[in-house]
């Protein structure tokens, strides 16, 4: 049978089959989180998108979108990205042999994800300024027709991550569960997970939605801001500011679709501190083995966060999207530990590290 990846659902894709460019993306595990689930009283899956080829659900909507690209014609791609769209970006152009450029902000990329949009044969430009910036730059770029932009304003990037809803509902077995949570940065994931699950709904494969909840860092969160207004529009955070620099984003292109899709399935926003975000990303891989990158924790922050507001019930069932892999920010993992001891490699001064002396 096909290996397992997000091609299984093929016919929901826009692509022309014939020509798929793919590093056989999707297909991430859905992990039961019973250590923590049980301490929170919630039935709690991770869905570990840092198993993808690059390490982040990125590889989704650039699967399509650079297959897009190639029926298109276009001769380079571009992005501006926090890092993992960039990563990606490189890699499946590196495959579909287009040129590609991105705009980095500079001194806020995780090291791993520069790693890889370096070394994937990117033309990286650092920005002097944030991704927002960098965002209207590569914009303009594009309407000039210099390069093709691949953000998640284009819409073929999110026919390839809605496969994540696809994948969770198929998985529990045809059916949603009570809630997802998910980081929220420039809001096309949320937008993309609900339309997936929507439109399996509306196929009648599902007679149910889950409610989804969206978690952004304290100090870059203008949709929650706008939701506990109630309101459609969002105030753009001019500064964002977080440890977690995937989601340090302070004006989402996506925010209409992301606020619709909260709203419409009666879910959530809520924001949590960086040291709520840390110690999150600690619980998980301490207690279930689960290693991913700041933003990917703020989901099961934010669970914990309303578990503990009370706006979330008890004995629900919950699948926190873990949308990065732990090795994109080794600075921020290693910052946070204890600094390894260095010892003598002799039995002795072991055996005396070991007993404590
Ligand atoms: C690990 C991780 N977790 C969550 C998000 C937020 O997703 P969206 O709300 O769909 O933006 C991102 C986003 C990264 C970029 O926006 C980029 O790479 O330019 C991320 O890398």
């Amino acid at each position: 049978g096909r290996k397992k990846t997000m091609w299984k659902y093929k016919e929901f894709m826009p692509v022309d089959e014939s020509k798929i460019v793919t590093l056989q993306e999707g297909g991430t595990p859905l992990i039961k989180c019973d250590n923590i689930g049980k301490d929170l009283g919630v039935k709690l899956y991770v869905k570990f998108e840092g198993a993808n080829p690059t390490g982040s659900f990125k590889d989704r909507g650039m699967s399509v979108g650079i297959t897009k690209a190639l029926e298109l014609g276009v001769k380079s791609v571009g992005c501006a990205s926090t890092g993992n769209t960039s990563a990606s970006l490189a890699a499946y152009a590196a495959r579909a042999n287009l040129d590609c450029l991105v705009l980095l902000p500079h001194g806020k990329v995780a090291l791993g994800k520069l790693a890889q949009a370096m070394f994937h044969g990117a033309r990286v430009l650092s920005v002097r300024g944030n991704f927002d910036e960098a965002l209207e730059a590569v914009t303009s770029l594009a309407l000039m027709g210099e390069v093709y932009l691949l953000n998640s304003v284009n819409p073929f990037r999110l026919e390839g991550q809605k496969s994540i809803g696809f994948e969770i509902v198929d998985e529990l077995g045809w059916r949603s569960p009570d809630r997802i949570i998910l980081p929220v940065g420039n809001a096309g994931n949320i937008s993309a997970i609900w339309k997936g699950i929507s439109e399996f709904y509306r196929a009648g494969f599902i007679d149910d939605r889950p409610m989804m909840t969206g978690i952004q860092a304290e100090g870059a969160s203008p949709i929650v801001n706008a939701f506990k207004k109630g309101e459609m529009e969002i105030e753009p955070v001019k500064n964002p500011e977080t440890v977690a620099t995937a989601i340090r984003i302070g004006a989402p292109v996506s925010y209409l679709k992301a606020l619709r899709a909260i709203y419409e399935s009666e879910g959530l926003a809520e924001s949590v501190s960086d040291k709520e975000i840390l110690e999150a990303q600690k619980l998980l891989a301490r207690k279930e083995g689960v290693g991913v990158e700041p933003a990917s924790a703020a989901s099961l922050a934010g669970l914990i966060r309303l578990l503990d507001e009370g706006e979330i019930d008890r004995g629900e069932e919950v699948v926190c999207i873990a949308t990065g892999h732990l090795l994109k920010d080794p600075d921020t993992a290693i910052r946070a530990c204890e600094e390894p001891l260095e010892v003598e490699a002799d039995i002795n001064s072991l055996l005396d590290v070991i007993m404590g002396k």
